[in-house]
């Protein structure tokens, strides 16, 4: 198959990403929900077996994930609903407690140590300096009732910026950049659209300047022609400010559109991992090629 320029473009970007050390490195994370026994105490990685304990009935929702993220670059997590993708972010983002695993991010101050053993204190931290998330309910990432600019005021003052000049100058630049005008940025995003309030979680999000950004589903649920400007508008600022994402996706051409890299769960185990162009087109899982024919 030949290559256009585009194509060469992007693969000298890959490669030059690739050179980096990564920017968060994930060992095998692993995640229970239930109390678990004697059957379950470990995590089967085989595939056969399922994610759920016949004996207790507890779920391994991740089952010994391992993975690197690289600076600038976009993962994509795809799967059938129940697979683990919300629950993985989750995990990342200390919304849930991870059962067992190791995570560290390269552009926090420690380094190397393990983050899901810090203390509530230090993860609120990590959250606040970080790392951004966009969920796929915004009522979940937004506080409806304040105003726009108050959702990243609060962000701000929760990584101790607290000039209200700045903070509202902030605030504008960044809701100008996801196309909120700003006549209304005082207005609270429960007067917004579904788009609108997205983008107003992702600018949000972006208020600390965070090295990584984790997006659950946030285009499911919304019409055709917004989902394709939210998607426009995340591509635009991975671009514009090089920030590492991860993106969880159910939607094939979600994942086409923007992951650089995709990674494919089912029942909380990585079946397929690899570039997206190669996943997509030459997809090695038998889950993975159902999942490509059902796109077509
Ligand atoms: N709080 C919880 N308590 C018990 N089980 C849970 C909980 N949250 C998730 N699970 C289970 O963990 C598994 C993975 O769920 P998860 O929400 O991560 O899947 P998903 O791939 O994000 O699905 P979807 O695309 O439908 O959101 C499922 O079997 C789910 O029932």
């Amino acid at each position: 198959m030949s290559m256009n320029s585009a194509d060469l473009i992007n693969n000298a970007e890959k490669e030059w990403v690739w050179n980096e050390t990564p920017l968060l490195k994930v060992r095998g994370l692993s995640k229970q929900f239930g109390a678990g026994c004697i059957h379950c105490k470990q995590p089967t990685s085989d595939e056969q077996e399922g994610s759920r304990c016949q004996y207790c009935g507890s779920i391994w929702a991740c089952r010994n994930l391992s993975f690197d993220l690289y600076p600038g670059e976009i993962l994509g997590v795809v799967g059938e609903s129940g697979s683990g993708k919300s629950t993985l972010v989750k995990c990342l983002y200390f919304d849930e407690e991870t059962t067992v695993g190791e995570m560290s991010i390269s552009s926090y101050e420690d380094k190397t140590s393990n983050l899901f053993e810090k203390s509530a204190q230090q993860k609120r931290y990590i959250r606040n300096h970080v790392m951004g998330m966009v969920y796929q309910n915004p009522l979940l990432g937004l506080r409806m009732p304040i105003s726009s600019s108050g959702n990243i005021a609060e962000k701000l003052f929760a990584a101790d910026h607290y000039h209200v000049g700045s903070i509202r100058q902030r605030a504008a630049d960044l809701l100008q950049k996801v196309e909120i005008p700003l006549a209304r940025m005082d207005e609270p995003p429960k007067n917004f659209s579904g788009g609108m309030q997205q983008r107003v979680q992702i600018s949000k999000a972006l208020a600390n300047n965070p090295p990584l950004l984790l997006l659950d589903e946030v285009t499911t649920g919304l019409d055709l022609s917004v989902q394709a400007k939210v998607l426009d508008l995340i591509r635009n600022i991975q671009r514009e400010l090089r920030v590492a994402m991860i993106v969880v996706s159910h939607d094939l051409g979600v994942i086409r559109m923007l992951a650089d890299r995709t990674m494919v769960l089912r029942q909380g185990l990585i079946v397929e991992q690899g570039l997206t162009d190669q996943i997509l087109e030459d997809p090695r899982h038998p889950y993975t090629q159902l999942l490509v024919h059902s796109l077509l």
